[in-house]
């Protein structure tokens, strides 16, 4: 069976040395580049941390996909270096595999178009932990019948974007079943600026960021004399990695658009 060829974009960061073991780990994968904008003409093994791992690391893009033909491109970075790597990427005939968060709705319309133009699969994760993805789905489902929901999102320190990727992606969710509903009261008052949240359609995402955390997230319902609380955490890195694994192995299958996980798992 032929390897997947594979690239990733961002592999010193938290996931991405996670990602880089991933492949190395993969029978069938094959880890072709790396993408780091600070170590050019490097092999990987050179860098700290990654002594067994035999791989050339490219800042640029094109010069990458040129010379290593990869079949996948992993990306793990910072929203506006993800978006433009997921283009280069369907230009050049090159799946994404994209877990970077802060895309804007402008921006997953464009690179479903472009996919539609290519004819390329593509996956866009916000979350690719198991656990997060049934967290949403039952978030879902519970918002038939509860349309009262705040969502509390909790990250480490360092996190870049704000609500999180996976809140926006439950807000979404949520809205395509709940009874739309701006929630709070006329007569309530911030008496400090964003003490009620960010307002998604008429519902609260909160962000709470503290060193200590990795990703977590609570979604709670609340009518009459009851709330439903569902929750999930992430306590590791590791525990994206098999659904790093499920889009990469579905992206050579599928030649699609596909935003969540929750579009591909049985
Ligand atoms: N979908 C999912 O399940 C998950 C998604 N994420 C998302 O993944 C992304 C990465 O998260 P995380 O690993 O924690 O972040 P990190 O900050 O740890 O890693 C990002 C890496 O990208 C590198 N980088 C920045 N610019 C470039 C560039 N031009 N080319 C190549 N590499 C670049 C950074 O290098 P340097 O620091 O030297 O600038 C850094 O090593 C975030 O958007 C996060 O929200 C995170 C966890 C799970
Ligand atoms: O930055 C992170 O750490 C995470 N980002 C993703 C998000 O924005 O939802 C996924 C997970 O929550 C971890």
């Amino acid at each position: 069976m032929e390897k997947v060829k594979i690239v990733i974009a961002g592999p010193r960061g938290r996931m991405g040395k996670e990602a880089v073991k991933l492949v190395m780990e993969t029978e069938n994968y094959e880890l072709v580049g790396v993408l780091d904008h600070r170590h050019e003409g490097k092999n990987l093994a050179e860098l700290e941390g990654f002594t067994n791992v035999d791989a050339l690391v490219y800042t640029d893009i094109h010069k990458c996909f040129k010379e290593q033909q990869p079949d996948v491109l992993v990306d793990l970075t910072t929203p506006e270096v993800g978006m433009e790597h997921t283009v280069t990427a369907l230009e050049f005939g090159v799946r994404p595999v994209v877990g970077t968060t802060g895309f804007s709705s402008g921006d997953l319309s464009k690179l479903e178009d472009l996919c539609k133009q290519t004819g390329l699969g593509c996956i866009i994760a916000p979350n690719f932990a198991i656990g997060a993805v049934l967290m949403m789905k039952f978030s879902q489902l519970a918002a038939k019948y509860f349309n009262d929901v705040e969502i509390i999102e909790l990250h480490h320190d360092q996190k870049l974007d704000a609500p999180s990727g996976t809140a926006v992606k439950t807000a979404e969710m949520i809205s395509t079943v709940r009874e739309a509903k701006q929630q709070g009261h006329e007569d309530e008052k911030e008496t400090i600026v964003g003490a009620r949240g960010a307002n998604y359609d008429g519902m609260h995402i909160h962000s709470v960021r503290l060193p200590g955390l990795i990703a977590h997230q609570q979604v709670m319902f609340g009518s009459d004399g009851q709330t439903l609380s569902i929750r999930h955490d992430s306590y590791n890195r590791a525990s994206f990695m098999s659904g790093v694994k499920l889009a990469v192995d579905t992206v050579m299958k599928n030649d699609t658009f596909v935003y969540g996980l929750e579009n591909i798992i049985e």
